[in-house]
């Protein structure tokens, strides 16, 4: 477990906020006066187009003024400005909405691992107001600035309020874990285990939020794999981590990470859980390392009773790049009634030919009543299948997925300028979706002994030639 003084700066999240102490006041982060949302909003938009300008000066008059607080923050804060302003627009276009006090709650509980404390609150509100007063020096005035400072006020509020009530109820503000095993595939893909030597409670479907020992103050989420029993699954995570260009963790995890390298990592969280028990039957769709949740959901649903129908469809660049096949080789050993499929493209074709031979099929299924779909992957994929799933007549309240990366909406955008008049949706990893496994999720249901197999879904003939089971090319 770790102590106070951590020094971190989440990727999705970020401190903002105003005195704490005073107690939440009325709806999350509406201040007392109705009008105040209204007013934050609108002052807000006013400095959308010198977001990073903002960003920046905050950052630059939060460690002038409070030269304790850089160690909080990573050595390179290069991303860590379009998170901030990202995090900031999330929340004030939530202001006054339901849901949003739970969301700051949980933000406060997880800023814990940062070594964020009440006292920090007021410092950042201070720089907050500053930066925002600097640059909208013709609109400035001190009706917006008492609604910015009331806002604060009740933002902090319900922060540090999630942030008591997780350390009274003894939560960890992060889990030390050592890495026990590191296997890189190909030049893409690293599958990696750590051990936690206090119980790390999730389930499957959620991810945990990653930091390295070389790499201080750079947290990544990544998805839990693995698909041990629950007690057991509780002490050695499994990681799987695509090579990002560019990417520092991603680089660190890949290339620089032995057994014995220390990592921490955040509270277990995620709402994309395994479809509720009694669901007829299931298809999951992974693309790339959209495959580490799928396994652990995949393992739960094989371990019910009666077991559902089980589907699995698995996208990869290429055959190499089913870093994982060996684990589904031997299910599809042990089962011969699971359908389990791969779709890569050949040497030459282009990125997506596998997506679209796998929608190709898709369109063709005619079974979708009563199925529920869990997908993961890189996000245009997501967004695509997802689409597609929909206009196969897929209700959209039977498809499981994690919010889309504000990433994806970030394409194409050369400036923090751009990306603020055309604000990215949150990021999957989004505080929306965090539930506490013990507190707000279904416990995952107890392990059963394998029994008969269930009904078998046929393919339809029209595909059958089109999806082949087991490793192989789906031409
Ligand atoms: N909960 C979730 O949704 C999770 C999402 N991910 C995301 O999945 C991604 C995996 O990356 P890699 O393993 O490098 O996968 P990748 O980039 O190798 O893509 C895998 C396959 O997906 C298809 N694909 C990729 N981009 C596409 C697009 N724009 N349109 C249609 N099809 C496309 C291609 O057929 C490709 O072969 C990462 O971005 C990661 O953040 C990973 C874990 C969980």
């Amino acid at each position: 477990m770790c102590g106070p003084g951590g020094n971190h700066m989440d990727d999705d999240s970020a401190v903002f906020g105003g005195p704490p102490g005073d107690g939440a006041e009325g709806p999350a982060g509406g201040g007392k006066d109705p009008d105040d949302a209204d007013m934050v909003r609108a002052s807000l938009e006013r400095v959308r187009r010198r977001g990073g300008h903002v960003v920046r000066y905050f950052f630059a008059h939060l460690f002038r003024h409070h030269p304790h607080l850089r160690p909080l923050f990573p050595a390179l804060m290069d991303d860590q400005y379009e998170r901030l302003f990202t995090a900031l627009v999330g929340v004030v276009e939530q202001l006054n909405r339901p849901g949003l006090a739970a969301r700051l709650e949980r933000l406060g509980r997880d800023h814990r691992k940062f070594g964020v404390v009440d006292a920090d609150y007021p410092a950042v509100g201070a720089s907050l107001v500053a930066a925002l007063r600097r640059h909208s020096p013709a609109t400035w005035d001190e009706r917006t600035e008492a609604a910015w400072r009331r806002t604060y006020r009740s933002i902090a509020a319900h922060m540090t309020a999630g942030a008591r009530r997780a350390t009274a109820a003894g939560e960890p503000a992060c889990w030390e874990a050592r890495v026990v095993s590191h296997r890189l595939y190909g030049d893409h893909t690293a599958v990696l285990r750590a051990a936690v030597p206090t119980p790390y409670p999730w389930l499957p479907g959620q991810y945990a939020t990653v930091e390295h020992q070389d790499l201080p103050g750079v947290w990544r989420p990544y998805s839990l794999a693995g698909v041990a029993a629950a007690d057991e699954r509780e002490r050695v995570l499994e990681f799987h981590v695509g090579r990002v260009p560019g990417g520092l963790l991603s680089g660190v995890l890949c290339d620089a990470t032995r057994p014995g390298h220390r990592l921490r990592l955040g509270p277990a969280s995620g709402s994309a859980l395994a479809p509720p028990p009694g669901t007829p039957g299931v298809t999951l769709i992974a693309g790339g390392t959209g495959w580490a949740p799928v396994k652990p959901v995949l393992d739960e649903l094989l371990r019910r009773r009666p077991a559902p129908r089980v589907r699995v469809d698995a996208v990869a660049r290429g055959e190499a790049h089913f870093y994982d096949g060996a684990f589904l080789d031997g299910l599809l050993r042990d089962r011969p009634w699971l359908s389990a499929y791969w779709w890569y493209q050949e040497q030459g074709e282009g990125l997506i030919r596998a997506a679209e031979r796998l929608h190709e099929h898709l369109r063709r299924r005619r079974d979708w009543a009563g199925e529920s779909v869990y997908l993961c992957g890189p996000a245009g994929f997501v967004q695509e299948t997802a689409e597609l799933l929909f206009s196969c007549g897929l209700p959209p309240g039977a498809l499981i997925r994690d919010p889309l990366p504000a990433s994806a909406a970030r394409r194409g955008h050369v400036s923090h300028a751009e990306a603020f008049l055309d604000p990215p949706p949150v990021h999957w990893i989004d505080p929306d979706a965090r539930i506490g496994p013990s507190a707000d999720a279904p416990a995952a249901p107890p392990a059963a002994p394998p029994t008969a197999p269930p009904a078998v879904a046929p393919i339809p003939a029209a595909t059958a030639a089109a999806a082949v089971r087991g490793r192989t090319r789906a031409s």
